[in-house]
């Protein structure tokens, strides 16, 4: 449904926004560009975003809740990662924040902490802290997926979207078409058989 377009400058996806921009182009128009950005300014990515054409943005760094007004015409996904209670607590308090400053993100991601790493690790979150996560409607689940997992991941937290980027690659960065297809596949079928 969305593919992610990642312009992490430390990250093995890097995408340059020239091909971005035709990846972009190149999209059916039931498919959905999302940009991610770790810890960039407002401005860039919001200029960004208008010269590439993506609809939606998904920060997964560290940028303060004032930044999601700074960016009120875009789709927002904001990315939090997990390892903790406290990390749970942080989270609802930045959405709070967020509500009061009057533009909460359109979709919360939730990926795994791994320290020193911003994201795509290939690890999990703890299954004992999604007990401790606030209700959610577009919660995205991310961190550690495959298409070996992610049915069954699925089933136990019942997202409204996973996201997925070492979890069907071949090696870094390298996308391997049929573990797309797989994943794809098997978090359909989690969907359709669910009670
Ligand atoms: O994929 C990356 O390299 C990346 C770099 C910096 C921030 C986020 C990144 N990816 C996102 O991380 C999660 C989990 O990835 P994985 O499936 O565990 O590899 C996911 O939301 C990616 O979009």
């Amino acid at each position: 449904d969305w593919v992610g377009l990642n312009f992490h400058p430390g990250s093995p996806r890097r995408v340059d926004p020239a091909l971005a921009a035709e990846i972009v182009a190149a999209l059916p128009r039931t498919t959905e560009a999302v940009g991610l950005f770790v810890d960039r300014p407002p401005d860039e990515v919001a200029a960004l975003a208008d010269r590439i054409g993506l609809g939606i943005v998904q920060l997964h760094g560290q940028e303060p809740p004032e930044d999601l007004g700074r960016l009120g015409h875009l789709r927002l996904v904001r990315a939090f990662r997990i390892g903790s209670a406290d990390a749970v607590a942080a989270m609802v308090a930045y959405l709070r924040r967020a509500e009061d400053l009057g533009r909460g993100p359109d979709e919360v991601l939730v990926d795994a902490y791994v320290p020193g790493c911003d994201g795509g690790t290939g690890q999990a979150i703890a299954d004992h802290l999604f007990p401790l996560l606030p209700p959610l409607p577009r919660l995205i689940l991310a961190g550690g997926l495959t298409p070996e997992n992610v049915a069954e991941r699925v089933a136990r937290v019942r997202p409204w979207m996973v996201d997925v980027a070492s979890g069907v690659e071949s090696a870094p960065g390298q996308k391997d078409p049929d573990r797309v297809v797989a994943f794809i596949q098997a978090a359909r079928s989690a969907v359709s058989t669910a009670p």
